[in-house]
């Protein structure tokens, strides 16, 4: 498959707002997009720097307490940090058949809907060397 650039980088946070306010005046990000994305129970929020395109995805469980939330069982066995590593495609389909025939396990068999109304689906960090790996088909 061809990796087209890195979109983002997840990072998992105890507190989003918090962490948007640290982003922006600590590091000078801006803020460029926020949703809550109710059917993964997670707050997401995406912050670029004023040149490259690659972004900070901010990841927050809507419920803390919920084991069966794969970002709240995160933040509680491992604490913040970094998550994810999201890299984008033009051809998602065709990206996870080429790493499934390789022999990678995919977490997503097939894409869904992921923040922004683009196309996603994870690969299982056992089959990444240890980094949950995200394919981004940004919506047309
Ligand atoms: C916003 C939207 C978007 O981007 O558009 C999204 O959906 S992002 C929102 C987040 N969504 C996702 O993360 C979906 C994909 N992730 C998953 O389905 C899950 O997190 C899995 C990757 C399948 C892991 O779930 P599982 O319940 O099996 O976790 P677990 O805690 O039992 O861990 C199993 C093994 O994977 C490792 N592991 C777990 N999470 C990891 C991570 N983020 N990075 C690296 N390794 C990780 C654990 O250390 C453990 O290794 P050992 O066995 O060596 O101890």
């Amino acid at each position: 498959m061809e990796t087209q650039n890195i979109d983002h980088i997840g990072v998992v946070v105890e507190n989003i707002d918090k962490a948007i306010k640290f982003y922006t005046t600590m590091l000078g990000m801006k803020l460029v997009h926020r949703e809550d994305l109710l059917d993964r129970g997670i707050k997401v929020a995406f912050l670029t720097g004023t040149h490259g395109e690659t972004a900070v995805e901010l990841l927050e469980p809507i419920n803390h307490e919920d084991m069966n939330n794969t970002v709240a069982k995160f933040l509680k066995t491992k604490g913040p940090g970094l998550h994810h590593l999201a890299v984008k495609v033009e051809n998602i389909e065709k990206s996870l058949k080429e790493l499934e025939s390789n022999g990678l396990q995919l977490v997503d068999k097939v894409p869904r809907p992921g923040a922004r109304g683009h196309l996603v689906a994870f690969i299982h960090p056992k089959s990444v060397m240890g980094v949950l790996l995200e394919l981004v088909q940004p919506h047309e």
